[in-house]
């Protein structure tokens, strides 16, 4: 027998489960008599009567919908559409209200933003870019898509790029300038962190529509690249959608993340870049300043430091310590101590890792940090074990 579904009904109960994961609710009756109460109310303030629209009107934690205009009335051509610059002086004053809805098609019918770059801009842009990890997970048109839309903005010393509890207007990527995190901790400004010349930031409240965590404050002139809101949420939060398919299910193995909640594993796939690297190909060089941390998704990486003997010294060679596979993770020591990368990693055949950048890697797995320190002992010991003499890896 085969059971018809209703139109209609997937998107429904999708719709409602990203709430679920995204607010965890005590009481799920409870939450669904809301959810489903405010659905039926923004369908009647819009006059909609057929296929329920999800995503965009169901708001728990801002204000009732407002929905983005597609802004095709003028029925102008997508090729010469060139909207200014997107202000940072003129925010979005009310919560944004679009809920967490990725696999809204209706997003992919808004005009495609392009604003004229001369080559030389796009060179600085691409470079800028290069390694950004959330843009590592799109296809090349979407990438593509992505660059037509950014706009360049000069920063002066002591400007606010974003100021917390603000709405999301745009996300930021750096070409150039140091910019502080600010957060406020007990009603004081804490600064918990520095973008240093390169790296993005501003992507939570787009991704989650929430207002902004932090508040960025450049501390000299500087360089960023912006994205719009919109294509943002198209392109990026699409792609996330995506993501969270693929790598739920391997997230969820790896030992160090068993002990975070559910949603805190789908905020670190959020924010992941996955990046490949072939055979014996240098993924950390020991010395170096450490900007991110890795976990193994497939391949073997290969540890290496560089010999404490006397009589190797001298030839500067590298000694194997150890080896990570898939569900392993590395590069994570410099992170914690605050210290150079004390090792070398290199692929051993086709490696993919998972690549979580410092901020991110701060901000979600500091609870992880406790058993990333425990190890620690375990490091001294193989290196006691290698060079026979003990070294010290701690902060
Ligand atoms: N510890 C942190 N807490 C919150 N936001 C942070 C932190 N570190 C970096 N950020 C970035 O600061 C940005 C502020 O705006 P968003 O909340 O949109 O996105 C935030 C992140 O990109
Ligand atoms: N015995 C060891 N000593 C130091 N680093 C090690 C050892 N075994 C594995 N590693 C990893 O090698 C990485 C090199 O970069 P990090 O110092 O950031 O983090 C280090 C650890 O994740």
């Amino acid at each position: 027998m085969s059971i018809e579904i209703p139109v209609g009904l997937t998107e429904l109960l999708q719709g409602y489960t990203v709430e679920v994961l995204r607010q965890r609710p005590p009481d799920l009756v409870d939450f669904a008599v809301q959810y489903f109460s405010r659905l039926q109310d923004t369908r009647s303030q819009d006059g909609a009567s057929g296929a329920v629209k999800l995503g965009k009107g169901v708001v728990f934690d801002g204000e009732p919908m407002q929905t983005e205009s597609n802004g095709d009335e003028d029925g102008s051509d997508e090729s010469d559409f060139e909207p200014p610059p997107p202000s940072r002086y003129n925010r979005r004053v009310s919560v944004c209200a679009e809920a967490f809805n990725p696999d809204d098609d209706d997003e992919a019918d808004e005009p495609r933003v392009v604003h004229p770059k001369t080559d030389e801009q796009r060179c600085r842009l691409q470079d800028a870019c290069k390694d950004i990890l959330l843009f590592k997970t799109l296809e090349q048109e979407q990438f593509s898509e992505v660059l037509d839309a950014m706009f360049e903005l000069r920063v002066q010393p002591q400007e606010h790029v974003i100021d917390q509890g603000d709405d999301g207007d745009n996300f930021y990527v750096i070409e150039r300038g140091v910019y502080d995190i600010v957060v406020q901790i007990d009603g004081a400004g804490k600064c918990v962190g520095q973008y240093d010349n390169k790296g993005s930031f501003g992507e939570l409240a787009l991704m989650y529509n929430t207002p902004r965590a932090a508040t960025i404050i450049a501390t000299q002139e500087g360089a960023l690249w912006g994205l719009d809101r919109a294509t943002f949420r198209r392109l990026i939060v699409k792609a996330n959608a995506k993501k969270r398919r693929l790598y739920e299910q391997f997230v969820e193995s790896v030992p160090l993340l068993k002990s975070l909640e559910l949603s805190e594993r789908m905020k670190i796939v959020d924010v992941l870049g996955i990046k490949t690297f072939s055979d014996g190909e240098r993924i950390i060089v020991q010395g170096d300043r450490a900007d991110c941390f890795y976990i193994v998704e497939s391949g073997e990486v290969k540890i290496m430091m560089k010999s404490k003997t006397k009589a190797n010294q001298e030839d500067n060679a590298e000694v194997e310590i150890t080896r990570c596979s898939r569900g392993q993770y590395f590069g994570e020591l410099a992170l914690v101590t605050n210290k150079p990368r004390a090792a070398s990693a290199y692929a051993v055949g086709e490696v993919k890792c998972l690549v979580i950048d410092i901020q991110a890697f701060e901000r979600l797995l500091g609870s992880c940090k406790e058993i990333m320190k425990r190890n620690i002992t375990h490091y001294e010991e193989q290196l006691v074990a290698l060079f026979g003499s003990s070294m010290d890896l701690r902060d």
